[in-house]
Protein backbone atom coordinates (compact mmCIF):
# COMPACT_ATOMS: atom_id res chain seq x y z
CA UNK A 1 0.00 0.00 0.00
CA UNK A 2 1.60 3.84 -1.05
CA UNK A 3 1.01 6.31 1.69
CA UNK A 4 0.99 9.34 -0.33
CA UNK A 5 2.64 11.17 3.07
CA UNK A 6 5.13 8.06 3.46
CA UNK A 7 8.39 9.88 3.40
CA UNK A 8 10.85 9.32 0.61
CA UNK A 9 13.93 7.88 0.87
CA UNK A 10 15.57 10.96 0.00
CA UNK A 11 16.68 13.22 2.99
CA UNK A 12 15.54 16.52 1.34
CA UNK A 13 12.14 15.65 -0.60
CA UNK A 14 10.20 14.45 2.34
CA UNK A 15 6.86 16.51 1.11
CA UNK A 16 7.46 19.14 -1.41
CA UNK A 17 4.06 20.28 -2.05
CA UNK A 18 3.86 21.30 -5.47
CA UNK A 19 5.37 17.68 -6.47
CA UNK A 20 3.24 16.24 -4.08
CA UNK A 21 0.38 17.65 -4.97
CA UNK A 22 0.93 17.22 -9.09
CA UNK A 23 1.49 13.65 -8.11
CA UNK A 24 -2.03 13.53 -6.64
CA UNK A 25 -3.41 15.56 -9.23
CA UNK A 26 -1.65 13.58 -11.93
CA UNK A 27 -3.39 10.58 -10.48
CA UNK A 28 -6.72 12.11 -9.99
CA UNK A 29 -6.71 13.21 -13.03
CA UNK A 30 -6.22 10.12 -14.87
CA UNK A 31 -8.87 8.11 -13.09
CA UNK A 32 -6.73 6.84 -10.61
CA UNK A 33 -7.80 8.38 -8.19
CA UNK A 34 -10.75 6.03 -7.11
CA UNK A 35 -8.53 3.59 -6.33
CA UNK A 36 -5.81 5.00 -4.63
CA UNK A 37 -5.52 3.83 -0.56
CA UNK A 38 -3.94 5.55 1.96
CA UNK A 39 -2.60 4.55 5.03
CA UNK A 40 -3.70 6.33 7.77
CA UNK A 41 -6.44 8.12 5.77
CA UNK A 42 -9.31 9.69 8.20
CA UNK A 43 -12.10 10.13 5.84
CA UNK A 44 -14.53 13.43 6.38
CA UNK A 45 -17.86 13.98 5.25
CA UNK A 46 -19.20 17.39 4.78
CA UNK A 47 -22.70 17.51 4.96
CA UNK A 48 -23.10 20.58 3.15
CA UNK A 49 -21.78 18.24 -0.19
CA UNK A 50 -22.77 14.98 -1.50
CA UNK A 51 -19.24 14.69 -2.08
CA UNK A 52 -17.10 12.61 0.00
CA UNK A 53 -13.90 14.44 0.92
CA UNK A 54 -10.98 12.48 2.57
CA UNK A 55 -8.10 13.77 4.15
CA UNK A 56 -5.33 11.65 3.93
CA UNK A 57 -3.30 11.68 7.22
CA UNK A 58 -4.59 11.89 10.98
CA UNK A 59 -0.90 13.12 11.53
CA UNK A 60 -1.26 16.46 13.23
CA UNK A 61 2.18 17.81 12.32
CA UNK A 62 1.90 16.79 8.42
CA UNK A 63 -0.24 19.41 6.24
CA UNK A 64 -3.85 18.85 6.10
CA UNK A 65 -4.79 18.09 1.96
CA UNK A 66 -8.72 17.05 2.05
CA UNK A 67 -9.31 15.80 -1.75
CA UNK A 68 -12.93 15.89 -3.45
CA UNK A 69 -13.92 15.25 -6.57
CA UNK A 70 -12.64 15.84 -10.35
CA UNK A 71 -9.14 16.43 -8.54
CA UNK A 72 -10.32 19.42 -6.05
CA UNK A 73 -7.59 19.50 -3.75
CA UNK A 74 -7.66 22.07 -0.06
CA UNK A 75 -4.08 22.58 1.31
CA UNK A 76 -6.06 23.36 4.57
CA UNK A 77 -4.83 25.04 7.73
CA UNK A 78 -4.06 23.66 11.34
CA UNK A 79 -6.90 24.18 13.50
CA UNK A 80 -6.60 23.92 17.27
CA UNK A 81 -9.35 21.11 16.97
CA UNK A 82 -6.20 19.15 15.55
CA UNK A 83 -4.41 18.46 18.60
CA UNK A 84 -6.47 19.73 21.75
CA UNK A 85 -9.49 17.66 21.97
CA UNK A 86 -12.84 19.11 23.63
CA UNK A 87 -12.60 22.81 23.07
CA UNK A 88 -15.93 24.77 23.63
CA UNK A 89 -17.14 27.13 21.07
CA UNK A 90 -19.15 30.08 21.63
CA UNK A 91 -21.25 32.00 19.37
CA UNK A 92 -19.41 34.96 16.91
CA UNK A 93 -19.66 38.30 18.60
CA UNK A 94 -20.42 39.80 15.22
CA UNK A 95 -23.79 38.42 14.80
CA UNK A 96 -24.67 41.02 17.52
CA UNK A 97 -22.35 43.78 15.99
CA UNK A 98 -24.85 46.46 14.18
CA UNK A 99 -22.04 46.98 11.02
CA UNK A 100 -22.63 43.23 10.49
CA UNK A 101 -26.05 42.50 11.13
CA UNK A 102 -27.34 44.44 8.04
CA UNK A 103 -25.41 42.31 6.01
CA UNK A 104 -27.28 38.78 5.31
CA UNK A 105 -24.68 36.39 4.75
CA UNK A 106 -21.97 37.59 6.76
CA UNK A 107 -20.48 34.13 7.91
CA UNK A 108 -17.92 32.21 5.50
CA UNK A 109 -19.23 29.06 4.84
CA UNK A 110 -17.32 26.49 6.42
CA UNK A 111 -16.72 25.03 2.81
CA UNK A 112 -15.51 28.05 1.45
CA UNK A 113 -12.48 27.52 -0.66
CA UNK A 114 -10.63 29.24 -3.32
CA UNK A 115 -8.51 28.21 -6.23
CA UNK A 116 -5.18 29.05 -6.64
CA UNK A 117 -5.10 28.58 -10.45
CA UNK A 118 -8.06 30.10 -12.03
CA UNK A 119 -7.23 29.65 -15.64
CA UNK A 120 -8.50 26.44 -16.62
CA UNK A 121 -9.29 24.18 -19.44
CA UNK A 122 -11.94 21.86 -20.24
CA UNK A 123 -10.40 19.05 -18.83
CA UNK A 124 -8.05 20.01 -16.14
CA UNK A 125 -8.62 18.72 -12.86
CA UNK A 126 -10.34 21.19 -10.10
CA UNK A 127 -6.74 22.15 -8.59
CA UNK A 128 -5.37 23.13 -5.37
CA UNK A 129 -7.71 25.52 -3.32
CA UNK A 130 -7.22 27.73 -0.26
CA UNK A 131 -9.54 27.88 2.81
CA UNK A 132 -11.55 31.27 1.92
CA UNK A 133 -11.26 33.68 4.67
CA UNK A 134 -13.47 35.68 7.14
CA UNK A 135 -15.73 35.50 9.71
CA UNK A 136 -16.83 32.24 11.11
CA UNK A 137 -19.95 31.31 12.86
CA UNK A 138 -18.17 29.06 15.97
CA UNK A 139 -15.40 31.05 17.72
CA UNK A 140 -12.97 29.22 19.86
CA UNK A 141 -12.39 32.22 22.48
CA UNK A 142 -14.13 34.37 24.73
CA UNK A 143 -13.60 37.97 24.25
CA UNK A 144 -12.55 38.24 27.68
CA UNK A 145 -10.20 35.23 27.35
CA UNK A 146 -7.51 36.58 24.50
CA UNK A 147 -4.86 38.53 25.26
CA UNK A 148 -3.11 38.80 21.84
CA UNK A 149 0.51 40.45 20.65
CA UNK A 150 1.37 41.73 17.30
CA UNK A 151 5.31 41.44 16.22
CA UNK A 152 6.55 43.15 12.72
CA UNK A 153 10.23 41.09 11.71
CA UNK A 154 12.84 42.01 8.91
CA UNK A 155 13.03 44.90 6.64
CA UNK A 156 10.59 47.84 6.52
CA UNK A 157 7.61 48.01 3.97
CA UNK A 158 4.87 50.59 3.35
CA UNK A 159 1.79 49.62 5.10
CA UNK A 160 2.89 47.97 8.56
CA UNK A 161 1.26 50.34 10.74
CA UNK A 162 -1.76 49.92 9.32
CA UNK A 163 -1.85 46.00 9.70
CA UNK A 164 -1.01 47.09 13.34
CA UNK A 165 -3.87 49.42 13.58
CA UNK A 166 -5.95 47.07 12.23
CA UNK A 167 -5.62 44.35 13.67
CA UNK A 168 -5.85 46.05 16.71
CA UNK A 169 -9.10 47.76 15.74
CA UNK A 170 -10.66 44.34 14.52
CA UNK A 171 -10.13 43.08 17.95
CA UNK A 172 -11.23 45.61 19.74
CA UNK A 173 -14.13 46.41 17.70
CA UNK A 174 -15.30 43.60 16.29
CA UNK A 175 -14.50 41.12 19.02
CA UNK A 176 -14.55 43.00 21.98
CA UNK A 177 -11.13 42.30 22.98
CA UNK A 178 -8.56 44.72 25.25
CA UNK A 179 -5.78 42.78 25.59
CA UNK A 180 -3.41 43.44 22.91
CA UNK A 181 0.14 44.16 23.43
CA UNK A 182 3.46 45.05 21.03
CA UNK A 183 6.53 43.05 20.96
CA UNK A 184 9.05 45.69 20.20
CA UNK A 185 12.29 45.26 17.92
CA UNK A 186 11.03 41.88 16.13
CA UNK A 187 11.39 38.26 17.64
CA UNK A 188 13.99 38.85 19.83
CA UNK A 189 11.96 41.44 21.55
CA UNK A 190 9.62 38.58 22.75
CA UNK A 191 12.51 38.14 25.35
CA UNK A 192 14.81 41.11 24.76
CA UNK A 193 12.87 44.06 24.96
CA UNK A 194 9.76 45.70 26.27
CA UNK A 195 6.21 45.45 25.41
CA UNK A 196 4.03 48.04 24.72
CA UNK A 197 0.21 48.18 25.32
CA UNK A 198 -1.63 48.70 22.08
CA UNK A 199 -5.07 49.88 22.39
CA UNK A 200 -7.76 52.35 19.41
CA UNK A 201 -6.17 54.94 20.91
CA UNK A 202 -2.73 54.46 20.58
CA UNK A 203 -2.70 53.63 16.76
CA UNK A 204 -5.43 55.96 15.99
CA UNK A 205 -3.75 57.54 13.39
CA UNK A 206 -0.33 55.36 12.93
CA UNK A 207 -1.67 54.59 9.25
CA UNK A 208 -0.26 57.50 8.34
CA UNK A 209 3.55 57.29 9.39
CA UNK A 210 5.62 55.56 7.66
CA UNK A 211 8.11 52.11 9.05
CA UNK A 212 6.62 50.48 12.21
CA UNK A 213 5.91 51.93 15.78
CA UNK A 214 7.42 48.62 17.04
CA UNK A 215 10.23 48.54 15.18
CA UNK A 216 11.91 45.82 13.85
CA UNK A 217 15.26 43.95 13.43
CA UNK A 218 16.56 40.81 11.53
CA UNK A 219 19.13 38.60 12.81
CA UNK A 220 18.93 34.95 14.32
CA UNK A 221 15.58 34.21 17.79
CA UNK A 222 15.61 31.34 19.82
CA UNK A 223 12.26 29.81 19.69
CA UNK A 224 11.78 28.41 22.74
CA UNK A 225 12.29 31.29 24.57
CA UNK A 226 10.16 33.26 22.31
CA UNK A 227 7.39 30.49 22.59
CA UNK A 228 8.40 30.69 26.66
CA UNK A 229 7.78 34.17 26.98
CA UNK A 230 3.68 33.52 25.37
CA UNK A 231 3.44 31.19 27.91
CA UNK A 232 4.28 32.93 30.97
CA UNK A 233 2.81 36.46 29.53
CA UNK A 234 -0.39 34.91 29.06
CA UNK A 235 -0.39 35.40 25.71
CA UNK A 236 -3.06 32.92 23.06
CA UNK A 237 -2.71 34.65 19.94
CA UNK A 238 0.63 35.62 18.15
CA UNK A 239 0.20 37.90 15.01
CA UNK A 240 3.11 38.02 13.37
CA UNK A 241 3.80 40.49 9.87
CA UNK A 242 7.25 40.07 8.25
CA UNK A 243 8.59 38.66 4.75
CA UNK A 244 9.83 35.27 3.94
CA UNK A 245 12.42 34.61 6.99
CA UNK A 246 10.01 35.82 9.43
CA UNK A 247 7.11 33.34 7.15
CA UNK A 248 9.92 30.72 8.11
CA UNK A 249 10.27 31.44 11.88
CA UNK A 250 6.52 31.62 12.62
CA UNK A 251 5.94 28.11 11.27
CA UNK A 252 9.04 27.21 13.60
CA UNK A 253 7.13 28.83 16.25
CA UNK A 254 3.82 27.64 15.47
CA UNK A 255 5.34 24.06 15.43
CA UNK A 256 7.25 24.70 18.78
CA UNK A 257 3.57 25.67 20.27
CA UNK A 258 1.97 23.00 18.77
CA UNK A 259 4.27 20.19 20.02
CA UNK A 260 3.26 22.00 23.83
CA UNK A 261 0.10 21.66 23.43
CA UNK A 262 -0.68 25.14 23.89
CA UNK A 263 -3.94 26.92 22.61
CA UNK A 264 -1.91 29.59 20.99
CA UNK A 265 -2.90 30.62 17.66
CA UNK A 266 -0.27 31.85 15.12
CA UNK A 267 -1.18 34.07 12.67
CA UNK A 268 1.73 35.55 9.97
CA UNK A 269 0.47 38.38 7.85
CA UNK A 270 3.14 38.72 4.59
CA UNK A 271 5.05 41.56 4.16
CA UNK A 272 7.38 42.06 1.08
CA UNK A 273 8.07 44.24 -1.14
CA UNK A 274 10.17 42.55 -3.10
CA UNK A 275 7.67 39.91 -3.87
CA UNK A 276 9.56 37.08 -2.29
CA UNK A 277 6.95 35.25 -0.97
CA UNK A 278 5.34 32.42 -2.77
CA UNK A 279 0.99 31.56 -3.74
CA UNK A 280 -0.32 35.58 -2.69
CA UNK A 281 -0.67 37.79 -5.64
CA UNK A 282 1.68 40.62 -4.44
CA UNK A 283 2.71 42.13 -0.50
CA UNK A 284 0.95 44.77 1.07
CA UNK A 285 2.82 48.23 0.37
CA UNK A 286 4.15 46.72 -2.88
CA UNK A 287 1.79 49.61 -5.03
CA UNK A 288 3.32 52.39 -3.00
CA UNK A 289 6.57 51.95 -3.67
CA UNK A 290 5.89 51.08 -6.76
CA UNK A 291 5.00 54.40 -6.98
CA UNK A 292 7.66 55.90 -4.69
CA UNK A 293 10.10 54.24 -7.11
CA UNK A 294 8.43 56.54 -10.19
CA UNK A 295 9.63 59.26 -8.91
CA UNK A 296 13.05 58.64 -9.42
CA UNK A 297 12.50 57.67 -12.45
CA UNK A 298 10.70 60.11 -13.13
CA UNK A 299 13.68 62.73 -11.96
CA UNK A 300 15.67 61.05 -13.84
CA UNK A 301 13.91 61.39 -17.21
CA UNK A 302 13.96 65.00 -16.42
CA UNK A 303 17.22 65.15 -15.30
CA UNK A 304 18.43 62.95 -18.49
CA UNK A 305 16.06 64.74 -21.45
CA UNK A 306 17.61 68.48 -20.16
CA UNK A 307 21.01 67.88 -21.11
CA UNK A 308 22.92 66.26 -24.49
CA UNK A 309 23.45 62.95 -24.03
CA UNK A 310 21.67 62.84 -20.27
CA UNK A 311 21.55 59.50 -19.12
CA UNK A 312 19.43 58.57 -15.81
CA UNK A 313 20.25 55.36 -14.15
CA UNK A 314 17.92 54.52 -11.04
CA UNK A 315 18.69 51.91 -8.92
CA UNK A 316 15.54 50.15 -7.07
CA UNK A 317 15.15 47.59 -4.47
CA UNK A 318 14.95 43.89 -5.76
CA UNK A 319 17.73 40.60 -4.60
CA UNK A 320 17.49 37.55 -4.85
CA UNK A 321 16.42 35.67 -1.72
CA UNK A 322 19.18 33.83 -1.62
CA UNK A 323 19.71 31.73 1.63
CA UNK A 324 23.18 30.33 1.95
CA UNK A 325 23.23 29.21 5.19
CA UNK A 326 20.41 28.41 6.54
CA UNK A 327 20.54 28.69 10.71
CA UNK A 328 17.58 27.82 11.56
CA UNK A 329 15.59 24.47 12.05
CA UNK A 330 12.88 24.26 9.34
CA UNK A 331 10.23 21.88 9.64
CA UNK A 332 10.99 18.69 8.21
CA UNK A 333 8.56 18.71 5.43
CA UNK A 334 10.40 22.07 4.50
CA UNK A 335 11.58 20.61 0.81
CA UNK A 336 14.86 22.94 0.15
CA UNK A 337 16.59 21.88 -2.73
CA UNK A 338 20.18 22.25 -2.44
CA UNK A 339 21.62 21.73 -5.52
CA UNK A 340 19.68 24.87 -7.22
CA UNK A 341 22.20 26.75 -9.31
CA UNK A 342 21.93 30.25 -10.66
CA UNK A 343 25.28 31.99 -12.13
CA UNK A 344 27.11 29.11 -11.23
CA UNK A 345 26.37 30.01 -7.30
CA UNK A 346 25.05 27.26 -4.67
CA UNK A 347 21.43 28.64 -3.44
CA UNK A 348 19.00 26.96 -1.52
CA UNK A 349 16.30 30.04 -2.29
CA UNK A 350 15.96 31.95 -5.22
CA UNK A 351 12.86 34.42 -6.04
CA UNK A 352 12.09 37.43 -8.29
CA UNK A 353 12.92 40.27 -6.64
CA UNK A 354 12.87 42.87 -9.00
CA UNK A 355 9.00 43.16 -9.42
CA UNK A 356 9.36 46.75 -8.47
CA UNK A 357 11.98 47.50 -11.55
CA UNK A 358 9.79 45.58 -13.77
CA UNK A 359 6.43 47.18 -12.39
CA UNK A 360 7.90 50.73 -11.79
CA UNK A 361 9.35 50.70 -15.44
CA UNK A 362 6.35 49.87 -16.97
CA UNK A 363 4.11 52.30 -15.05
CA UNK A 364 6.60 55.21 -15.97
CA UNK A 365 6.78 54.80 -19.93
CA UNK A 366 10.20 56.85 -19.53
CA UNK A 367 12.48 54.17 -19.33
CA UNK A 368 14.59 52.54 -22.54
CA UNK A 369 16.04 49.90 -20.36
CA UNK A 370 15.38 48.10 -16.83
CA UNK A 371 18.26 45.25 -16.25
CA UNK A 372 17.38 42.57 -13.60
CA UNK A 373 18.52 39.41 -12.50
CA UNK A 374 17.03 36.78 -13.85
CA UNK A 375 17.81 38.16 -17.72
CA UNK A 376 21.58 38.49 -17.22
CA UNK A 377 23.02 41.29 -19.32
CA UNK A 378 26.35 41.83 -20.94
CA UNK A 379 28.16 45.27 -21.20
CA UNK A 380 30.34 45.23 -24.24
CA UNK A 381 30.53 44.03 -27.94
CA UNK A 382 27.21 43.85 -30.03
CA UNK A 383 24.15 43.11 -28.62
CA UNK A 384 25.77 44.62 -25.50
CA UNK A 385 24.69 47.18 -22.90
CA UNK A 386 27.08 49.93 -24.63
CA UNK A 387 26.07 49.25 -27.93
CA UNK A 388 22.28 49.83 -26.83
CA UNK A 389 23.26 52.92 -25.13
CA UNK A 390 24.50 54.61 -27.97
CA UNK A 391 22.09 53.72 -30.26
CA UNK A 392 19.45 55.24 -27.93
CA UNK A 393 21.47 58.43 -27.52
CA UNK A 394 21.77 59.18 -31.43
CA UNK A 395 18.11 58.41 -31.92
CA UNK A 396 16.90 60.15 -28.79
CA UNK A 397 19.26 62.07 -27.39
CA UNK A 398 18.53 61.11 -23.81
CA UNK A 399 17.77 57.49 -22.07
CA UNK A 400 16.91 56.50 -18.76
CA UNK A 401 17.85 53.09 -17.88
CA UNK A 402 16.45 50.88 -14.43
CA UNK A 403 18.77 48.37 -12.55
CA UNK A 404 17.37 46.45 -9.80
CA UNK A 405 19.81 45.87 -6.89
CA UNK A 406 20.28 42.23 -7.35
CA UNK A 407 20.76 42.48 -11.27
CA UNK A 408 24.59 42.07 -12.33
CA UNK A 409 25.99 40.86 -9.52
CA UNK A 410 28.02 37.93 -10.89
CA UNK A 411 29.60 40.84 -13.39
CA UNK A 412 30.53 42.94 -10.36
CA UNK A 413 31.72 40.38 -7.76
CA UNK A 414 35.56 40.12 -7.58
CA UNK A 415 35.76 37.10 -5.24
CA UNK A 416 34.10 34.66 -4.09
CA UNK A 417 34.36 36.13 -0.65
CA UNK A 418 32.43 39.63 -1.12
CA UNK A 419 30.07 37.09 -3.28
CA UNK A 420 28.74 35.30 -0.34
CA UNK A 421 28.36 38.27 2.54
CA UNK A 422 25.37 37.73 4.22
CA UNK A 423 23.10 40.47 6.48
CA UNK A 424 22.26 38.89 9.88
CA UNK A 425 19.20 37.36 8.69
CA UNK A 426 21.32 35.18 6.22
CA UNK A 427 20.17 37.36 2.95
CA UNK A 428 22.85 37.58 0.65
CA UNK A 429 24.44 41.15 0.97
CA UNK A 430 24.44 43.12 -2.38
CA UNK A 431 26.80 44.80 -3.51
CA UNK A 432 26.28 48.39 -5.34
CA UNK A 433 25.56 47.38 -8.96
CA UNK A 434 24.13 50.90 -9.37
CA UNK A 435 27.71 53.00 -8.62
CA UNK A 436 29.40 50.20 -10.69
CA UNK A 437 27.63 50.60 -13.96
CA UNK A 438 27.80 53.98 -13.80
CA UNK A 439 31.71 53.79 -13.84
CA UNK A 440 31.66 51.46 -16.05
CA UNK A 441 29.21 53.34 -18.73
CA UNK A 442 31.66 56.77 -17.65
CA UNK A 443 34.31 55.03 -18.60
CA UNK A 444 33.39 53.51 -21.76
CA UNK A 445 32.13 56.87 -23.46
CA UNK A 446 35.29 58.67 -22.25
CA UNK A 447 37.92 55.66 -24.26
CA UNK A 448 35.45 55.85 -27.17
CA UNK A 449 35.41 59.55 -27.21
CA UNK A 450 32.37 59.11 -29.76
CA UNK A 451 30.32 61.30 -27.38
CA UNK A 452 30.65 63.14 -24.42
CA UNK A 453 27.71 61.80 -22.23
CA UNK A 454 25.93 63.26 -18.94
CA UNK A 455 24.80 60.60 -16.39
CA UNK A 456 22.83 60.77 -12.88
CA UNK A 457 22.47 58.42 -10.89
CA UNK A 458 19.60 57.81 -8.55
CA UNK A 459 19.78 55.46 -5.98
CA UNK A 460 16.31 56.01 -4.16
CA UNK A 461 16.71 52.49 -2.06
CA UNK A 462 15.30 53.29 1.61
CA UNK A 463 12.84 56.07 0.61
CA UNK A 464 10.34 53.73 -1.81
CA UNK A 465 9.66 51.85 1.63
CA UNK A 466 10.08 53.71 4.37
CA UNK A 467 6.91 55.99 3.11
CA UNK A 468 3.33 55.54 4.57
CA UNK A 469 1.35 53.20 2.53
CA UNK A 470 -1.02 54.41 -0.22
CA UNK A 471 -5.37 54.53 -0.49
CA UNK A 472 -5.36 51.01 -2.14
CA UNK A 473 -2.31 49.41 0.44
CA UNK A 474 -4.53 51.10 3.14
CA UNK A 475 -7.65 49.52 2.00
CA UNK A 476 -5.07 45.87 1.35
CA UNK A 477 -3.88 46.18 5.08
CA UNK A 478 -6.96 46.43 6.55
CA UNK A 479 -8.63 43.19 4.82
CA UNK A 480 -5.29 41.15 5.68
CA UNK A 481 -5.93 42.36 9.33
CA UNK A 482 -9.26 41.30 9.45
CA UNK A 483 -9.05 38.01 8.02
CA UNK A 484 -6.23 37.51 9.94
CA UNK A 485 -8.07 38.31 13.35
CA UNK A 486 -11.30 36.53 12.06
CA UNK A 487 -8.65 33.30 11.35
CA UNK A 488 -7.73 33.60 14.68
CA UNK A 489 -10.93 33.74 16.79
CA UNK A 490 -11.99 30.59 14.41
CA UNK A 491 -9.35 28.38 15.74
CA UNK A 492 -7.43 28.54 13.02
CA UNK A 493 -3.60 28.49 13.31
CA UNK A 494 -0.14 27.94 11.51
CA UNK A 495 -1.41 29.95 8.73
CA UNK A 496 -0.79 33.39 7.06
CA UNK A 497 -3.73 35.59 5.71
CA UNK A 498 -3.32 36.14 2.07
CA UNK A 499 -4.66 37.50 -0.96
CA UNK A 500 -4.87 34.31 -4.12
CA UNK A 501 -6.78 35.74 -7.05
CA UNK A 502 -8.15 38.40 -5.72
CA UNK A 503 -9.74 36.61 -2.78
CA UNK A 504 -8.74 36.36 1.30
CA UNK A 505 -7.98 33.77 2.19
CA UNK A 506 -6.00 31.13 4.91
CA UNK A 507 -2.31 29.80 3.40
CA UNK A 508 -0.78 26.84 5.80
CA UNK A 509 2.72 28.25 6.50
CA UNK A 510 4.50 25.15 4.78
CA UNK A 511 2.58 26.81 1.42
CA UNK A 512 4.27 30.36 1.99
CA UNK A 513 7.65 28.81 3.16
CA UNK A 514 8.42 26.77 0.63
CA UNK A 515 11.37 26.98 -1.87
CA UNK A 516 10.04 28.47 -4.87
CA UNK A 517 11.91 26.56 -8.09
CA UNK A 518 10.28 28.87 -11.20
CA UNK A 519 12.13 32.14 -12.22
CA UNK A 520 10.62 32.43 -15.71
CA UNK A 521 11.82 34.98 -17.82
CA UNK A 522 9.53 33.76 -20.64
CA UNK A 523 6.60 34.77 -18.44
CA UNK A 524 4.18 37.55 -20.62
CA UNK A 525 4.88 40.09 -18.12
CA UNK A 526 8.57 40.40 -18.76
CA UNK A 527 7.72 39.86 -22.91
CA UNK A 528 5.42 43.07 -22.01
CA UNK A 529 8.36 45.02 -20.77
CA UNK A 530 10.65 44.49 -23.79
CA UNK A 531 7.97 45.46 -25.77
CA UNK A 532 7.55 48.45 -24.17
CA UNK A 533 11.03 49.33 -23.69
CA UNK A 534 12.06 48.04 -26.58
CA UNK A 535 15.53 46.88 -25.12
CA UNK A 536 17.12 44.12 -26.14
CA UNK A 537 16.90 41.05 -24.55
CA UNK A 538 20.53 40.32 -24.03
CA UNK A 539 19.71 36.46 -24.44
CA UNK A 540 20.64 34.27 -26.97
CA UNK A 541 18.03 30.92 -27.39
CA UNK A 542 20.85 28.89 -26.12
CA UNK A 543 20.73 31.07 -22.59
CA UNK A 544 17.03 30.73 -22.41
CA UNK A 545 16.87 27.21 -22.84
CA UNK A 546 19.12 25.96 -20.32
CA UNK A 547 20.36 28.46 -18.11
CA UNK A 548 17.50 31.04 -16.91
CA UNK A 549 14.17 30.02 -17.71
CA UNK A 550 13.26 28.26 -14.22
CA UNK A 551 16.25 28.51 -11.93
CA UNK A 552 18.28 26.14 -14.27
CA UNK A 553 15.22 23.64 -14.84
CA UNK A 554 14.51 23.29 -18.01
CA UNK A 555 10.96 23.98 -19.18
CA UNK A 556 9.62 21.81 -22.37
CA UNK A 557 8.43 23.31 -25.59
CA UNK A 558 10.28 25.89 -27.74
CA UNK A 559 12.84 27.98 -26.57
CA UNK A 560 11.12 31.70 -26.85
CA UNK A 561 8.07 30.06 -27.22
CA UNK A 562 6.48 31.90 -23.59
CA UNK A 563 5.16 30.60 -21.07
CA UNK A 564 1.84 30.55 -19.50
CA UNK A 565 1.91 30.89 -16.20
CA UNK A 566 -1.05 32.67 -15.94
CA UNK A 567 -2.08 30.71 -13.12
CA UNK A 568 -2.23 27.49 -15.26
CA UNK A 569 1.35 26.47 -14.59
CA UNK A 570 3.12 26.44 -11.41
CA UNK A 571 5.74 29.63 -12.46
CA UNK A 572 5.76 32.22 -9.68
CA UNK A 573 5.39 35.21 -11.99
CA UNK A 574 2.36 34.18 -13.90
CA UNK A 575 0.15 34.09 -10.93
CA UNK A 576 0.97 37.55 -9.72
CA UNK A 577 0.85 38.46 -13.25
CA UNK A 578 -2.76 37.74 -13.36
CA UNK A 579 -3.59 39.59 -10.27
CA UNK A 580 -2.76 42.80 -11.38
CA UNK A 581 -3.07 42.58 -15.36
N1 LIG B 1 15.21 30.46 7.80
C1 LIG B 1 14.70 31.01 8.90
N2 LIG B 1 14.15 30.23 9.87
C2 LIG B 1 13.63 30.76 10.99
N3 LIG B 1 13.60 32.10 11.23
C3 LIG B 1 14.12 32.92 10.32
C4 LIG B 1 14.70 32.44 9.11
N4 LIG B 1 15.13 33.50 8.38
C5 LIG B 1 14.85 34.60 9.12
N5 LIG B 1 14.24 34.27 10.28
C6 LIG B 1 13.79 35.19 11.33
O1 LIG B 1 12.97 36.19 10.73
C7 LIG B 1 13.47 37.49 11.02
C8 LIG B 1 13.34 38.36 9.78
O2 LIG B 1 13.99 37.75 8.66
P1 LIG B 1 14.62 38.62 7.49
O3 LIG B 1 15.10 37.69 6.45
O4 LIG B 1 15.60 39.58 8.05
O5 LIG B 1 13.42 39.52 6.97
P2 LIG B 1 12.08 39.17 6.17
O6 LIG B 1 11.18 38.45 7.08
O7 LIG B 1 11.58 40.51 5.81
O8 LIG B 1 12.49 38.35 4.99
C9 LIG B 1 14.91 37.31 11.45
O9 LIG B 1 15.20 38.26 12.44
C10 LIG B 1 14.95 35.90 12.00
O10 LIG B 1 14.75 35.93 13.40
O1 LIG C 1 17.05 46.60 5.31
P1 LIG C 1 18.36 46.09 4.84
O2 LIG C 1 18.95 45.12 5.81
O3 LIG C 1 19.31 47.18 4.47
O4 LIG C 1 18.11 45.26 3.53
C1 LIG C 1 17.69 45.79 2.31
C2 LIG C 1 16.76 44.79 1.69
O5 LIG C 1 15.52 44.86 2.34
C3 LIG C 1 14.48 44.85 1.37
O6 LIG C 1 14.00 46.15 1.23
C4 LIG C 1 13.37 43.97 1.88
O7 LIG C 1 13.84 42.71 2.24
P2 LIG C 1 13.04 41.79 3.28
O8 LIG C 1 11.66 41.64 2.72
O9 LIG C 1 13.78 40.50 3.33
O10 LIG C 1 12.99 42.49 4.58
C5 LIG C 1 15.17 44.39 0.09
O11 LIG C 1 14.54 44.86 -1.10
C6 LIG C 1 16.53 44.97 0.24
O12 LIG C 1 17.47 44.27 -0.53
MG1 LIG D 1 13.24 38.55 3.01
Amino acid sequence: MDSIFAPKSSSTSTLSSPAFISRFLEASSSRKFSSLTFVGSRPIRYSSYSTTFSMVSNDVSKPKIISGDFGYVLEDVPHFTDYIPGLATCSNPLQDNPAYSVVKQYFVHVDDSVPQKIVAHKDSPRGIHFRRAGPRQKVYFDSDEVHACIVTCGGLCPGLNTVIREIVYSLYHMYGVSRVLGIEGGYRGFYARNTTALTPKVVNDIHKRGGTILGTSRGGHDTSKIVDSIQDRGINQVYIIGGDGTQKGASVIFEEIRRRGLKVVVAGIPKTIDNDIPVIDKSFGFDTAVEEAQRAINAAHVEAESVENGIGLVKLMGRYSELYVSRWELPEYVHVDLSSKLHGWEILNVAPLWFIAMYATLASRDVDCCLIPESPFYLDGEGGLFEYIEKQLKENGHMVIVIAEGAGQELLSESKQSRNQQDASGNKLLQDVGLWISHRIKDYFSRQKTMAINLKYIDPTYMIRAVPSNASDNVYCTLLAQSAVHGAMAGYTGFTSGLVNGRQTYIPFYRIIEKQNNVVITDRMWARLLSSTNQPSFMSDKDVTEENISGGKKEEGPATQLLDNGNCADGVLGKKEVSSV
